[in-house]
């Protein structure tokens, strides 16, 4: 089943400008109002009726060793720096559940839940096992202080977590000491482009609610595609810069409800699952299925939904082959 283009999101598409991102241009939907120009995805199986077709497991990755930076910080500059700041201001809350971070924990057990299913779904693994994970190399790309990247290796999966932060990346190692399952968790203060330049491969490279904080947001799909092994996963959610977003994840979150410093999100900065799906699709990462996140303000709780406007989430495999570059 292919998941159509929501009527809301297509208003907010063709009342947009052509979006740049690092020289490379996303196609602007107004000049190519076909649908099947727009990317199309299927939606997450326990949302849609149907489910995905099982794929062939990738092959092995490299079994490499952990790689350090030193303790000052990341080894390239592709973080935004402003940005980077906003997250060392508050990386002491990074375990508090009703701190500045209180979104993503209750949003943890969704984001869990659609990782699982599409990770099981595409390597075979059966999702009710205790570890279904086991053998399998990820890595947290943008981890904080360690929320997903926890209940990761509790799943069995090998975990290496980075971020451009080093206040994160202590605190996310004392907090997963605690644990001898989560004490394995490779934490290192780094950037995906400088494990690129290692060489490093991983069966799934997972990233979540950091694209919109990058300096060059196509630039960090080419490394996350790059340390993802052909046929591997590739994950990623964010915010969709829609006018629901604005209303929701900006005005009520960060000005209303006050959840969020204000100044966590940039509208400009935020992107569209068409934007996401294309950046990875140039990166040769094929999204194959996308859900939304919706808050219930009832239960206080996050589900999974067929509602891309506001936060969601891209699964995407790795093509085999490396399609070839345009050298001029
Ligand atoms: C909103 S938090 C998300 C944390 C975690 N992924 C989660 O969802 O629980 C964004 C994180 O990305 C990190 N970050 C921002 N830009 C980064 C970059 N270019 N490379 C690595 N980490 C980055 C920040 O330091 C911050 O910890
Ligand atoms: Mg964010």
């Amino acid at each position: 089943m292919l998941r159509r283009v929501p009527p809301s999101l297509r208003r907010a598409l063709l009342s947009s400008a052509s979006t740049h991102y690092g020289g490379a241009q996303i196609p602007n939907p107004s000049h190519s109002p076909s649908q099947t120009l727009l990317p199309q995805w299927r939606r997450h199986a326990s949302v849609a009726s149907s489910s995905a077709p099982p794929q062939s497991p990738p092959p092995p990755s490299s079994p490499r060793g952990p790689s350090r930076s030193g303790g000052g910080g990341p080894t390239v500059s592709s973080p935004n720096p402003a940005e980077v700041a906003k997250f060392a201001a508050i990386a002491e809350t990074w375990w508090d559940a009703n701190g500045p971070f209180k979104p993503l924990h209750l949003m943890n057990p969704t984001r869990l839940s659609f990782i699982r299913s599409t990770l099981c779904r595409h390597f075979r693994r059966d999702p009710y096992s205790s570890k279904p994970l086991e053998g399998l190399k990820v890595i947290d790309v943008g981890c904080g202080g360690g929320i997903l990247s926890e209940p990761l290796a509790r799943m069995g999966a090998t975990v290496t977590a980075i971020d451009a932060v080093n206040k994160n990346i202590k605190i996310a190692s004392i907090h997963a000491a605690s644990d001898p399952t989560t004490a394995s968790i490779e934490y290192c203060c780094t950037t995906a482009e400088a494990l690129v330049k290692e060489k490093r491969l991983f069966d799934a490279v997972i990233s979540l609610e950091v694209i919109e904080h990058v300096a060059n947001p196509l630039e960090f799909c080419e490394s996350l595609s790059a340390l993802t092994v052909p046929n591997g996963a590739t994950v990623v959610s964010t915010i969709n810069r829609s006018m629901r977003a604005y209303a929701t994840a900006i005005v009520a979150a960060e000005y209303i409800l006050r959840w969020l410093p204000r100044g966590t999100h940039e509208w400009s900065k935020l992107v569209t699952p068409e934007e996401v799906s294309l950046m990875l699709q140039k990166a040769a990462v094929s999204v194959e299925e996308m859900a939304g996140f919706v808050y219930n303000p009832l239960s206080g709780e996050w589900s999974l939904s067929d509602d891309i406007s506001v936060n969601y989430i891209a699964f995407g495999v790795k093509k085999s082959e490396t399609p070839s570059t345009n050298c001029t």
